[in-house]
């Protein structure tokens, strides 16, 4: 098995007097999907985050490419791509200029492979529409449009499939298989029932789901 592109080792996080893990060590391996699953509340955002590099509220060790990641914090920024549960996408702009303020800090693509990667999500006919006339699922897809057009290897995606029809959860199953089976690795959250072969499942809070609502 290949070394894990990201460690970490006796991850603890408290949030007000409540632990929401300890003890934990998370390793995420080149052709690997991780799922992290667990109840609402049980840690899910706060541990991408932790891994992604966004939240430092925690003790433990995190490693990228065997080293401590502060050494080389840069390089890690450079290859990870980085979806929060929120779409993040401007609602004035369209989706051809949302796609390019969020590639181009990194790596300014043409408009062709721009258009491209949104037809690639189903947004053909809409590059030029303001996003706020659009569902909240093609506002997802403008948003998941950046890992047509990514080479960054490590993926961490926070529900990424809320909103998402049914061929839009295929679609983006299948995109997440490809990742892996091209060597990248993906980190995701969801309540959505997503089940990929040889998939990693990392669960939170075991014990604590309520069931109430
Ligand atoms: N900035 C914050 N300050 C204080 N507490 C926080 C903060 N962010 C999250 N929490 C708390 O940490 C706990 C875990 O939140 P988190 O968003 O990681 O859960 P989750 O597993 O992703 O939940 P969900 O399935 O509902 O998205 C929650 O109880 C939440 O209230």
């Amino acid at each position: 098995m290949s070394e894990p592109m990201l460690k970490a080792v006796n991850l603890q996080c408290e949030r007000g007097d409540r632990i929401l893990f300890q003890g934990l060590d998370v390793s995420i391996v080149p052709g690997t999907v991780t799922r992290v699953e667990g109840p609402n509340g049980a840690g899910k955002t706060t541990l991408l985050r932790i891994l992604a590099g966004l939240n430092d509220s925690y003790s433990g060790e995190v490693l990228w490419c065997g080293e401590p990641r502060a050494w080389h914090r840069e390089a890690f920024h450079r290859n990870l791509l980085y979806i929060g549960h929120r779409p993040g996408i401007k609602p004035l702009l369209t989706p051809l200029e949302n796609l390019r303020s969020l590639t181009s800090v990194r790596r300014p693509l043409s408009d062709e492979s721009l258009c491209q990667a949104l037809d690639g999500t189903g947004l053909h006919g809409y590059h030029h529409a303001q996003c706020r006339s659009l569902s909240a699922g093609q506002q997802r897809r403008v948003a998941l449009a950046r890992l047509l057009v990514s080479d960054e290897p490590l993926w961490i995606l926070d529900e990424a499939f809320t909103a998402l029809d049914y061929h839009g959860v295929a679609g983006l199953e299948q995109l997440l298989s490809d990742h892996a089976a091209s060597g990248g690795a993906v980190v995701i959250t969801t309540h959505h029932d997503l089940d990929l072969p040889g998939m990693h499942r990392l669960r939170l809070g075991a014990g604590e789901a309520s069931h109430e609502l």
